[in-house]
């Protein structure tokens, strides 16, 4: 099966976009297809596959992502501006209602957070404390600035769902290894967390200012997980650490997002949606691999745009 895609990044969180509209997979098939195209050592790369999908009655247009291991998210707020920047380009619209696994998002063109960095907003949320829903079992309905013994005696956990779950921990300093010690322990799915999570430590900088680094669920450490950052700043206001509707700027490994939450829990982001080239590559189904890549066109201004942030 050969496929044209685009690759694309937000905040360094990459993907191979594939416009889906007019392609009928079954989601093993699709899971197959994120394994061959994110493996780092084939012809493409990334941290997950993003579809776009094709309107109905509510959505002007919809995204489904895979992970790199092919599981199926909620939701993923880097990859949405990429998907956005694709469905207007595609639908001619300036801001669309966008439908996501279980929920849906707004998303606009905003003003280029820099020159020629391809500039998106986006609304999602609301953030829910339910963790019944997850299931997260054994630590009560909420948890809310909570120890959770069976990943660290030291760490206050906060649990929130984007809807995708995130586990989010303010700390003086990020401790990378101690990061991947608890994703993975979270990455094993254990019987009291069957569906995994997104673990993420964050550090508030200055009253303007979040760093947010993440493990994340089916992928490991990105560069950047957008609804982590969203749920970090909602975080930051449910804790009293900054307060709601306060736009900050939360940095992360692959840049930055400009980001505000409100006491209801909608998240709104504001990023890049960077074109790095696009291409086409074949899939062999059978085996997952990916191969024959040929780039037809390359963004160099792009990529070039982004570095200068
Ligand atoms: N990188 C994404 C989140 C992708 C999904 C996540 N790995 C999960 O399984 O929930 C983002 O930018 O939000």
């Amino acid at each position: 099966m050969r496929l044209s895609i685009t690759k694309c990044h937000g905040s360094g969180n990459d993907f191979a976009l594939i416009d889906a509209r007019d392609l009928a997979l079954d989601d093993a098939d699709w899971a197959q297809v994120a394994r061959a195209l994110t493996d780092r050592a084939g012809p493409v790369g990334g941290d997950g596959i993003l579809l776009l999908t094709g309107a109905d009655a509510e959505a002007a247009f919809g995204m489904r992502i895979f992970n790199a291991d092919g599981s199926e998210p909620e939701t993923c707020l880097n990859g949405l501006r990429c998907i956005a920047r694709a469905g207007l380009e595609a639908t001619g619209q300036p801001s669309a209602h966008v439908r996501l696994k279980t929920s849906h998002a707004d998303v606009a063109r905003d003003a280029d957070l820099a020159a020629g960095v391809y500039t998106v907003r986006e609304t999602a949320g609301p953030a829910s404390l339910d963790v019944r829903a997850w299931p997260l079992d054994g630590e009560g309905d909420e948890i809310r600035e909570a120890v959770i013994a069976r990943l660290s005696p030291d760490l206050r956990f906060t649990a929130v769902a984007m809807p995708n779950p995130h586990l989010i921990a303010f700390v003086d300093r990020v401790d990378e290894a101690e990061l991947v010690r608890i994703g993975e322990i979270c990455e094993g799915a254990p019987a009291w967390l069957p569906n995994r999570a997104n673990v993420s430590f964050v550090e508030l900088r200055d009253a303007d200012t979040l760093y947010v680094r993440t493990f994340e669920r089916g992928v490991g450490l990105t560069n950047a997980c957008g609804s982590a950052m969203g749920a970090a700043t909602f975080v930051a206001g449910l804790t009293g650490r900054l307060p709601f509707d306060r736009t900050v700027t939360v940095r992360n490994r692959g840049g930055l997002v400009r980001a505000s939450a409100s006491e209801a829990g909608m998240v709104t982001l504001s990023g890049n949606a960077t074109v790095e080239w696009t291409g086409t590559v074949t899939i062999d189904l059978a085996q997952g691999t990916a191969h024959d890549l040929a780039v037809t066109q390359r963004h160099p201004e792009e990529i070039a745009a982004w570095a200068a942030i």
